[in-house]
């Protein structure tokens, strides 16, 4: 699905987040594993509030699991609890049910206490387009959709899913608007396939893969285009990578834009490798 982003979509994104926000006891954020902060809606903290959170880093079988350990350690930092899954593959999912259950447990031990009857544990997703909520969803769900009645403060009836006898989640996803600040945000989400290449100059964030490559995984840049060593300019890496891909125009010289798809789409099947773009230390030093 592609949003073209202006303000009236934000808000009314916004407005059916905060609508929902009412039904739920916990959000499930969904963020690309391999771009855990690049990922995540710039507001998300004011939208949220107070509202109890999960963070799912997801697409985790994409990104470099070290880096996903480092991830989960730093949103823990923050207070907030972080798993890594992979909606496709259906991993690290069983884990979600017990992580709501502990982040909630004061507020249902304090129901429980006042004599209300035990219930499920309800949560909607959020994320920005293409982090997988869909996928997860429809994981989660198997058959188990199940239709309530109409819910008070809601003109239309929410459709709730049932994940297992503790879980109730609700079966649209809050669709939330990515970064548009930033340069490198942007060629993030774009080498992700979070955004459409179109947004930006397809040469642009080819030349920020390849810089990333070298400057992160330089053998796997090697080994991927037969590569001896890695030329410095910036004109001659293009050229060495379009000619072992055959990237060539009619009279033989590289074709910088097909040379430019070919890394992109490498990077973004994961060719190269799982890797992960943002990095906590670019984070200290205030780059994110
Ligand atoms: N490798 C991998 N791919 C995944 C995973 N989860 C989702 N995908 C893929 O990512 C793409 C986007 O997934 P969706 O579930 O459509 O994402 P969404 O967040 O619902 O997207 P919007 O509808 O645009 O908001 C699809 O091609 C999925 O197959 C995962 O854990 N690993």
């Amino acid at each position: 699905m592609t949003i073209q982003w202006f303000p009236g979509h934000m808000a009314k994104a916004r407005r059916q987040v905060t609508e929902k926000l009412k039904l739920v006891d916990i959000v499930i954020e969904l963020v690309d594993a391999r771009i855990p902060l690049s990922s995540r809606n710039p507001m998300i903290e004011e939208i949220i509030g107070q509202k109890p959170r999960l963070v799912l880093l997801n697409k985790a079988d994409m990104a470099d699991p070290v880096k996903t350990d480092q991830w989960i350690t730093y949103f823990e930092e923050q207070g907030i609890k972080a798993l890594a899954v992979n909606a496709q593959g259906g991993k690290g999912l069983h884990s979600i049910v017990q992580s709501a259950k502990d982040i909630l447990k004061e507020k249902f031990d304090r129901m429980k206490s006042r004599g209300m009857r035990p219930r499920a544990i309800r949560a909607m997703i959020v994320g920005i387009p293409n982090v997988g909520k869909s996928t997860l969803i429809n994981r989660l769900a198997k058959k188990n959709i199940a239709k309530t009645g109409n819910t008070p403060g809601v003109t239309k009836a929410q459709q709730w899913i049932k994940v297992g006898k503790e879980l109730e989640l609700l079966d649209t996803p809050g669709i939330l608007w990515p970064k548009f600040e930033d340069e490198s945000v942007g060629y993030k989400l774009a080498l992700t396939g979070a955004i459409k290449d179109t947004i930006l100059n397809l040469q642009d964030i080819a030349l920020f893969g390849l810089n990333f490559l070298e400057a992160n995984y330089p053998e796997r840049l090697k080994d991927r285009y037969s590569l001896d060593e890695i030329p410095e300019e910036i004109l001659a890496k293009f050229d060495a990578v379009g000619k072992k891909r055959g990237c060539l125009m009619a009279g033989g010289e590289v074709d910088y834009d097909k040379t430019s798809e070919v890394i992109i789409r490498d990077i973004r099947n994961v060719q190269l490798g799982p890797m992960t773009f943002d990095m906590i230390k670019e984070l200290e030093s205030g780059d994110i």
